[in-house]
């Protein structure tokens, strides 16, 4: 790929601060297809340093992540920069605070590949590449973001991730909706085996010179009393485990049930939340998954019969309630299993941010950022 107009390869000295939102993908019928971002935060700052070499650091706990060439926002960073056609710089530092819980269906891989992607591209950007143009960020900018344009980054980390409903929540913020083009699309690959449009635009946003892409995501306007709670448990359940049990076909019948719920909840989402119970059922995965889920399902069982629109969150074990009324907090939180968290997120209007910064302003080792 030629890179795309203002861009130019990584040089020591550049740095980048990325904040990025969790997400909850598929909503009940909107199975790798709609998603939710959510108001959860991982912050990286990313620097191309003239000593060579990669240094990585997690603030708190690495949770087990591999401090090296397979962290997975540092692999993805070196694809995105392969797919520009810029080489890898060969010196690297990449601090890490992330407080997405990983492995709970909160979209913890997707906003981490979503960071990757986006700080490789942010380091493209260098202070001579002028002032933003918020019509690569499509939305406004503020001084010192970097234009990076987000239908690129969306696109690649749509196809890291190997579903686009995590990536576009966490790229645009609010609710996206997503889908395949008609277009041959480039080769889906993972990063790592580690892991296996402006508000309320309905077009996709296409600036002046930018590459074709091959995913495309719009934002779904939400009407203002949608808000998301998401009863999180303690036990993880990777993506690529829940993606396993999945049948290859399912009956073109409950396809049909499915899509009709799938159509109501756009239209739930955005103008009728008196329809978010009916139309958050779905018939492609959440059954096909319950022995997966530990307790999850039997949870959203309950939570339905009592009237409140529970869906598993992405591919589980947390759930997710969509609630339209303030009275349904006290009533949900009657029904969180013991040890299981309660969270009410938010939704972020914006989704990833990339700022410039200087390596002065880099956090030091084991510390947070200001
Ligand atoms: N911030 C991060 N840094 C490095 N790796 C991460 C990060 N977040 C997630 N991962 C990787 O992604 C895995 C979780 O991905 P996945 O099973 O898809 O669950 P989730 O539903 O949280 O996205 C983790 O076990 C880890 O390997
Ligand atoms: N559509 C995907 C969503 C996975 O979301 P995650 O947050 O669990 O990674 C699926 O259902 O497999």
């Amino acid at each position: 790929m030629a890179l795309p107009a203002g861009m130019s390869p990584p040089v020591p000295g550049r740095a980048v601060r990325v904040v990025v939102p969790a997400s909850s993908a598929n909503l009940g019928p909107g199975f790798d297809s709609l998603g939710l971002a959510l108001g959860v935060f991982d912050t990286y700052h990313a620097a191309v340093t003239a000593e060579p070499g990669l240094r990585i650091e997690v603030a708190g706990d690495s949770q087990g992540v591999p401090l090296d060439e397979r962290h997975l926002v540092y692999a993805t960073m070196r694809r995105a920069w392969s797919e520009l056609g810029v080489p890898a710089p060969e010196g690297v530092r990449l601090h890490c605070a992330s407080t997405v819980r990983q492995g709970r269906g909160m979209g913890s891989s997707a906003a981490a590949i979503v960071a990757g992607v986006a700080a490789a591209h942010g380091l493209c950007f260098g202070a001579e590449s002028g002032p933003s143009r918020p019509e690569a960020q499509q939305r406004p900018v503020e001084p010192g973001a970097v234009p990076i344009h987000l239908d690129l980054v969306n696109d690649l980390a749509s196809r890291l991730e190997g579903h686009p409903d995590n990536a576009s929540a966490s790229v645009y913020g609010g609710a996206t909706i997503s889908w395949i083009g008609d277009e041959p699309a480039p080769p889906a690959t993972s990063v790592t085996s580690v892991t296996s449009a402006t508000p309320g635009d309905a077009s996709p946003a296409e600036s002046a010179g930018a590459p074709a892409v091959s995913v495309h995501s719009v934002r779904i306007p939400l009407h203002p009393d949608v808000t998301p709670l998401v009863i999180v448990p303690q036990v993880q359940l990777p993506t690529a485990t829940a993606r396993a049990v999945l049948p290859a076909q399912v009956p073109h019948g409950e396809a049909a049930l499915n899509s009709a719920r799938a159509g109501l909840l756009v239209l739930a989402l955005s103008s009728r939340p008196d329809l978010l119970l009916p139309a958050t059922r779905e018939w492609l995965h959440q059954e096909q998954r319950r022995s997966s889920f530990g307790g999850a399902m039997e949870l959203v069982d309950e939570l339905r019969a009592a009237g409140h629109a529970a869906v598993i969150s992405g591919a589980g074990p947390s759930v997710l309630v969509l609630s339209a009324d303030d009275s349904a907090l006290a009533s949900v939180a009657n029904l969180v299993p013991h040890d299981w968290q309660l969270l009410t997120p938010g939704i972020p209007e914006m989704g990833v941010c990339v700022e410039r910064v200087t390596l002065g302003e880099l956090p030091g080792e084991g510390a947070l950022p200001a």
